[in-house]
């Protein structure tokens, strides 16, 4: 498969690290987990993150998700430089800004999925006159209308998973991370997820970036950075819709 390096010109990125690092005292020593690692991700794209375990994959969707500080570096994000912020000024980036989509969906098991989305819309403070209507429609965007009632446990694995999703869209953020979101699920749910996914990163206003080890991913990828031993050794943008290539055409309209 021929790939494009990433080149640097496009829209302007929604975030941008630059030299991060991050070292922890383990008690037996100092762990250099990321060795200075400059990265942006853009509007209008879905960015896999792959690499090797212990790699630094989940310390870096941390830090660009302002759960975690970095040790040095910048990270841009939203208007605001955040290193170096305190733990709550992070959760307000965090907040109004990202969205986290994780591999075992997060749900909260006592709430229907409409529910799910509401309380992800008080967080936010993204309730709109009708609240209820802006939760039934997000989760009719990512093809559950007809599941608004349901507890988890009566969902599947690919449909917690989508209602994660819209619950991860509601407040509308301009960065959507997500780590290993088709860990989980068999080869037709995790196709679904990553065709979904394909299509939140549409928009032109919002950044996806998925931390994956599913090589069934990759032919969703518009940009595939790879990080090994803490640095990023891979930055590319595979060709897409070529023969056998490319994300299966979609028709869904995805709303946020
Ligand atoms: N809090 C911590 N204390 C000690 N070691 C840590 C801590 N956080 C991360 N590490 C170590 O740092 C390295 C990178 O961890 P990280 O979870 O970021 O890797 P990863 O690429 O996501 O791995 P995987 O694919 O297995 O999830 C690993 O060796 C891990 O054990």
């Amino acid at each position: 498969m021929s790939k494009t390096k990433a080149s640097s010109s496009g829209p302007r990125p929604l975030l941008e690290a630059q030299n991060i690092t991050k070292s922890i005292d383990t008690g037996a020593g100092v762990l250099h987990i990321l060795k200075g690692v400059s990265m942006d991700l853009r509007p209008g794209e879905l960015t896999l993150l792959m690499g090797p375990s212990g790699s630094g994959k989940t310390t870096l969707l941390s830090i660009l998700g302002c759960i975690l500080t970095a040790t040095s570096g910048e990270l841009h994000l939203a208007g605001h430089q955040a290193v170096g912020l305190s733990s709550e000024d992070l959760a307000e980036i965090r907040r109004l800004h990202i969205g986290f989509v994780f591999q075992s969906y997060n749900l909260f098991p006592t709430l229907t999925a409409l529910e799910n989305v509401l309380v992800a819309l008080d967080v936010r403070d993204a309730r709109s006159a009708d609240p209820m209507e802006t939760a039934a429609e997000a989760l009719r965007a990512v093809g559950l209308g007809h599941r608004l009632n349901n507890y988890p446990s009566k969902l599947s694995g690919g449909e917690k998973q989508r209602v994660a999703i819209a619950r991860s869209l509601a407040g509308r953020p301009s960065v959507v991370l997500a780590d290993e979101p088709t860990a989980a699920l068999d080869s037709e749910n995790g196709k679904a997820v990553m065709e979904l996914l394909s299509e939140v990163a549409k928009d032109p206003t919002r950044a996806v970036m998925a931390v994956t080890h599913d090589h069934r991913t990759l032919h969703y990828a518009d940009r595939i950075i790879t990080i090994e031993d803490g640095r990023i050794v891979g930055d590319e943008r595979p060709p897409k819709n070529g023969p056998g290539q490319g994300a299966p055409s979609k028709s869904k309209d995805v709303a946020a």
